[in-house]
This record gives C-alpha cells, sequence and structure tokens, in this order.
C-alpha cells in the first residue's frame, strides 16, 4: 500500500468489530470497491453488504490474496484457523492487522510468512459513532510507516494512540472493556432514579445527560476530575454524602479491581491460544 492512500483493505470477521471497523474506514476514504469482508454466518454477511454497500467474499483466502491490508476482527479462538486459511494467499508485503484482546503480534509472527508486518489494534465499540479510543502497537516487522497506513484508516475511529505493546493489556482493561464499565454505570445512576420515584424514561434521560455533560465539562476545562468533583460538592450538601457512600461501598475499588481482572484475562486469552 503506497503511504497517503488506503489501498486495498480486507477484513476478516463481520461482527461488531469487523462492522464499527468497516464504517470508519469508509469514512476514512477507502473506496468502497477496495472493501472486501469475509463473514461465514449469512445474517451478518447480509447485513454488512446492505449497510454498508461491501463486497462479501466466501473465503478468508479470497480476501487476502487481494489486499494490501487484512483486517482480522474474529474472537481470539478462531485466529488460528483464519491464520492457516490466510498464510499462503498473503503477499509479502500486506500489513496485517488485528484487534483480537489479549493475543500479541509475535501470535500472527509465528504462524505467518516471515518478516509479515503485523500491527495490532485494540478499538472500543464508540468507534461506531466516530466517538472510540484505540491504541496501536507494531509487530517486529512493520515499519513506522505500517503504522501511519494502520492509523490513517482508524483515523475516523476517533482516538488513536501508539503504545509499547507491553501496555496492549492494559489498554484493553481501560478503553476496549471500559465502555460496558460506563454502561454499567449509566444503568445504576438511571436505576437510582427510578429507586428515588422518577419515571424511567427520565430517569434514563437525566442520567444519559449528566454523563455527556460531565465529560464535556472535563473535556473543554482540562481540570483534573478531583478538582470538578470538589465544584459539585458543596460544604455540608448533597453530593458529599453521596460520594462518602460511593467509597463506603468501594466503587473505586471495585472500578479498579475490575480493570485488573480485565487485565489479566487478556493474558489468560493469549496463553489460551498458544
Ligand atoms: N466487541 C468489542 O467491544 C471489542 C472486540 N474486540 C475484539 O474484536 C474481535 C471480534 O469481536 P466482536 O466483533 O465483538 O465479535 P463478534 O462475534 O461480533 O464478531 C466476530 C465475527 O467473526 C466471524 N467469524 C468467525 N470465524 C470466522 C472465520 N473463520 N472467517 C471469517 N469470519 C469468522 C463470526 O461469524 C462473527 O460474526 C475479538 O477478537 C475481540 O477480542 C476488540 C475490542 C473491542
Ligand atoms: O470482552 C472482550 O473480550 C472484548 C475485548 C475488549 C472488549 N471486548
Amino acid at each position: 500500500m503506497i503511504s497517503g492512500t488506503p489501498g486495498r483493505v480486507g477484513v476478516i470477521g463481520g461482527g461488531v468489530m469487523g462492522q464499527a471497523l468497516v464504517g470508519a474506514m469508509l469514512e476514512a476514504g477507502v473506496d468502497v470497491d477496495d472493501l472486501v469482508v469475509c463473514e461465514p454466518a449469512a445474517a451478518r454477511a447480509t447485513e454488512v453488504s446492505s449497510r454498508f454497500g461491501v463486497r462479501a467474499a466466501d473465503s478468508a483466502r479470497k480476501v487476502a490474496s487481494r489486499c494490501d491490508v487484512l483486517v482480522l476482527a474474529v474472537k481470539p479462538a478462531d485466529l488460528d484457523q483464519v491464520l492457516g486459511e490466510v498464510r499462503e494467499a498473503l503477499d509479502p508485503g500486506t500489513v496485517v492487522v488485528s484487534v483480537a484482546a489479549g493475543v500479541p503480534c509475535a501470535f500472527y509472527e509465528r504462524r505467518l510468512a516471515d518478516a509479515t508486518p503485523v500491527v495490532r489494534v485494540m478499538p472500543n465499540t464508540p468507534a461506531l459513532v466516530g466517538q472510540g479510543a484505540s491504541a496501536v502497537c507494531a509487530g517486529a516487522h512493520a515499519t513506522p510507516e505500517h503504522l501511519e497506513q494502520v492509523r490513517t484508516l482508524l483515523a475516523r475511529t476517533g482516538l488513536v494512540l501508539t503504545v509499547p505493546e507491553k501496555h496492549m493489556d492494559a489498554v484493553t482493561a481501560v478503553s476496549g472493556s471500559g465502555p460496558a464499565y460506563v454502561f454499567y454505570l449509566l444503568d445504576a445512576l438511571a436505576e437510582a432514579g427510578v429507586l428515588l420515584g422518577l419515571p424511567r424514561d427520565q430517569a434514563t434521560q437525566l442520567a444519559t445527560a449528566t454523563f455527556r455533560g460531565a465529560v464535556a465539562l472535563q473535556e473543554e476545562t482540562g481540570e483534573h476530575p478531583v478538582v470538578l468533583r470538589e465544584r459539585v460538592s458543596s460544604p455540608g450538601g448533597t453530593t458529599v454524602a453521596a460520594v462518602r457512600q460511593l467509597d463506603v461501598h468501594g466503587v473505586r475499588a471495585g472500578v479498579l479491581a475490575a480493570a485488573e481482572a480485565a487485565r489479566d484475562r487478556s493474558r489468560e486469552l493469549a496463553a489460551e491460544q498458544d
């Protein structure tokens, strides 16, 4: 692929993340005729074609033989089979991009031809609305240019950071899985409104707007979350009483433990594939 032009992109797996990336890559300037997706589940394949107008291929091998960038968006447990299918068909210069949680670049490099450039990405589902947070890291044979090509493809997913591979499990725990924690807390705040007598739709609207507004305030002011929290907390008021209960119930410790569990599970996923 020539730097600055997106080139031909093949996507293996048209599920949640495959579709999020297809949408973002089309927005980033990949020509619809240069994108092909392999998705064995018929209903999903139809969904991908009708939603994005991209071609569907019936085998991963065919996709791999005709692309400059091959995106693997299958579950970690399906990678071994997919790599076996594409290995012989890949051109030596094709960049292999994987979004699989936990699985290191070396896993792909061991199964593909010598010197295959591999770039590992950890995206998240808000990429579907251009508000994602992703991190990328380069494998042993991926050059800065390869990394830049992948970053260009991801440009419309939202924030994209480059990190050393040793940080990818932490990224997975914070931003990869992170949207689930936010939805969990959002649902809890809406439920609290219902507990206190608000109609559910109003409780949900208030909780959602509060999350959105708090994040926007932090982004616009650039102030530390603790400073912003203190600004809500009037002496002897309602907020300090509420935050004390968050501490009593271990919410902060719970978030830290959740992230550690996600990090550990990411490591296990890698070990399970080897
Ligand atoms: N869902 C999320 O929030 C995130 C997921 N990921 C990673 O993305 C990858 C995919 O996850 P999801 O999209 O959530 O899963 P998903 O289950 O929605 O999609 C996976 C798709 O791969 C297809 N597939 C299975 N075997 C295949 C094969 N041999 N050839 C072609 N397609 C095949 C399945 O039919 C399915 O549609 C995983 O490795 C996951 O770790 C990474 C970051 C966030
Ligand atoms: O739960 C998972 O394993 C995937 C990876 C990060 C978000 N979803």
